[in-house]
């Protein structure tokens, strides 16, 4: 059986990249607590595409594993796209998921309703030790709401509510770890990241 390696730092995102991969192979997964560390580059690529690609491609350079990396995003459109591929550090605190949303949510403040529409993306990308490359990317749409909601996920989570069939109004926070999957951006984008790479895991 392969073993993959989840090269990701953020915990909570780890949590559910492992949940994805398990349900959608029967690979061994591991993630970087169970490698030696390594510095990470700067996430400098210009799309969420490069930045996943460089994630998992620094991750076999350093490890020898194969490796899945997803360099995700909040895009809003009333904000051209952003904070995007800056949505980790937005608030210019690297991971302060609290100070991201309030920032976020005060540079909305006089955007009305039907304007608050945006969409979370994912770019999934796989490396393989013999250096084949796959990179699929996949979204979540929906608004952002005005008071945060919800203790579940992570990042810009209580304060987004994916757009689904029906009367549901629940903040991605507020979902089932299984209903975020289905929906999200990351659930989609590694499912078919997973389903790429069946024929040789
Ligand atoms: O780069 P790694 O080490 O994987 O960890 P990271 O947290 O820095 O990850 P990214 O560079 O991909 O930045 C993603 C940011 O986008 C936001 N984000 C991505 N997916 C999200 C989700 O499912 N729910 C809420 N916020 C999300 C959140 O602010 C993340 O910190
Ligand atoms: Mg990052």
């Amino acid at each position: 059986m392969s073993t993959i390696l989840l090269a990701t730092r953020n915990k909570k995102k780890l949590v559910e990249m492992r949940r994805i991969m398990a349900q959608a192979t029967g690979v061994e997964i591991i993630g970087l607590d169970d490698v030696p560390t390594y510095d990470e580059a700067p996430e400098d690529g210009a799309t969420f595409e490069d930045n996943a690609l460089l994630k998992a491609r620094e991750a076999v350079a350093h490890t020898g594993f194969p490796a899945i990396a997803d360099d995700s995003g909040l895009c809003v459109d009333a904000m051209s796209g952003m904070p995007g591929i800056f949505s980790a550090r937005w608030s210019g605190r690297h991971g302060d998921d609290e100070g991201n949303l309030r920032l976020l949510l005060a540079q909305l403040h006089d955007v009305p309703d039907e304007r608050r529409t945006g969409a979370f993306v994912c770019a999934a990308a796989y490396v393989g030790a013999d250096g084949r490359e796959v990179v699929i990317r996949d979204q979540m749409p929906g608004r952002i709401i005005r008071e945060p909601r919800g203790a579940g996920g992570f990042g810009y989570d209580p304060i987004f509510v994916p757009d689904q069939d029906g009367a549901e109004v629940l903040t991605a926070a507020e979902l089932s770890p299984d209903a975020k999957d289905r929906l999200s951006h990351r659930g989609k984008a590694m499912r078919r990241l997973a389903e790429t790479l069946q024929e040789y895991l």
